[in-house]
């Protein structure tokens, strides 16, 4: 078959995606120069949300949901960036599950700053060394990052966007699997990883890294050493893989939260909140607590409860419930609640993924 004139028509296409594009791009300027006058930050995950249920809504294919997505993302990535360029801390150093996140919520244009800690996430974007953080919260295997739901009772910073990312784990390093003495990795994927590693390496010893990239590392260094990692910290740190694969459950999501200084945006009619609570000293306080949620038929999806660490045996509840902070429905629910707890703070409000 020719393929000429088929050829020719899709450079025709290409020539109207691309005049659509730049007008697309001068529209959303305006947007960025109203939203510039107002002091407002021109990254809106509801808006982005919105608009990406709307596209998959009359997508008739074949083009797939996801690559509808993948498309868009980098539409917006490229838009944001030619108004102002964003600047994204997360939890290094390089090619961590953390950064997959980050990407897959920013796309490709932003400059993205490694950090070593997640403490380290918060001050960068505090201190307005960066827009926004990227930080794990928690694993469907796991659990959660303690680390992180501490650091969110004492920041300002507000949640305003969640990302989930299936982690597939691999087991890297310089040596065969024989002469693998130890497993080095952040203990959230060492705790991913604990059946694989009793089955086929029960006598080496697991100790915990700063981060499953930094584990790639120290193993392209030492003999011996192995890391569990993603098979991009095995290409970023050129370290071989010997297997794929190696969580304990296929179905092994993180979530992951972006933060900012300040909220972003009403709801978008399908939203998630995020609240901490403390409680009284005395019998029942937690029911009563819940109560403004459950009869309000509103849906609670998450409560871990943590140390307060200003007491001993005075915790803080950390909960997500569906909603948006400014649906009158939560408004009624929260006025309640601080008539109950003594401490009610508004993490944030964020879209979910439809
Ligand atoms: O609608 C807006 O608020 C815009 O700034 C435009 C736009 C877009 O390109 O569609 C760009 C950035 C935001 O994150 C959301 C949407």
């Amino acid at each position: 078959m020719d393929l000429g004139p088929v050829r020719e028509k899709i450079d025709g296409i290409d020539r109207e995606i691309i005049a659509k594009l730049n007008e697309r791009f001068r529209l959303a300027s305006e947007v960025a120069r109203v939203k510039h006058k107002a002091g407002l930050p021109i990254y809106h995950p509801g808006r982005e949300e919105a608009l990406l249920r709307k596209l998959a809504e009359i997508n008739p294919g074949p083009l797939s949901e996801s690559g509808m997505r993948a498309i868009y993302r980098e539409i917006i990535s490229a838009m944001i960036s030619l108004e102002a360029p964003m600047t994204i801390a997360y939890l290094g150093p390089e090619a961590t599950y953390t950064e997959q996140a980050a990407r897959k919520n920013f796309g490709t244009q932003p400059n993205y700053a490694p950090m070593p800690t997640i403490p380290d996430v918060f001050a960068a974007v505090e201190k307005g060394e960066a827009d926004h953080g990227v930080i794990p919260i928690e694993n469907s295997t796991g659990g959660v990052v303690s680390h992180s739901i501490d650091m969110l009772a004492e920041t300002d910073l507000t949640i305003i966007n969640q990302v989930y990312l299936s982690i597939e784990h691999c087991l890297i390093s310089q040596s065969p699997l024989e002469e693998v003495r130890e497993v080095r990795s952040k203990d959230q994927a060492l705790a991913q990883c604990r059946e694989w590693l009793a089955r086929h390496l029960p006598h080496a010893q697991q100790v915990d890294a700063d981060s499953t990239a930094q584990a790639v590392k120290q193993a392209g260094e030492l003999k011996g050493v192995a890391a569990i990692a993603s098979e991009l910290a095995a290409e970023k740190y050129e370290v071989p893989i010997l297997a794929k694969g190696i969580q304990d459950r296929a179905n092994n999501v993180t979530r992951f939260l972006v933060l900012g200084r300040e909220p972003v945006g009403s709801g978008t009619g399908h939203d998630r909140t995020s609240l901490l609570l403390s409680l009284n000293d005395e019998p029942g306080a937690l029911e009563k607590a819940l109560k403004p949620f459950s009869s309000r038929g509103i849906n609670m999806t998450k409560i871990e409860s943590r140390p307060s660490r200003r007491k001993a045996w005075d915790y803080l509840f950390y909960i997500d419930i569906d909603g948006h902070w400014s649906d009158e429905i939560v408004q009624a629910a929260v006025g309640e609640l601080k008539a109950c707890c003594p401490l009610v703070k508004w993490l944030g409000s964020y879209p979910v993924r439809g």
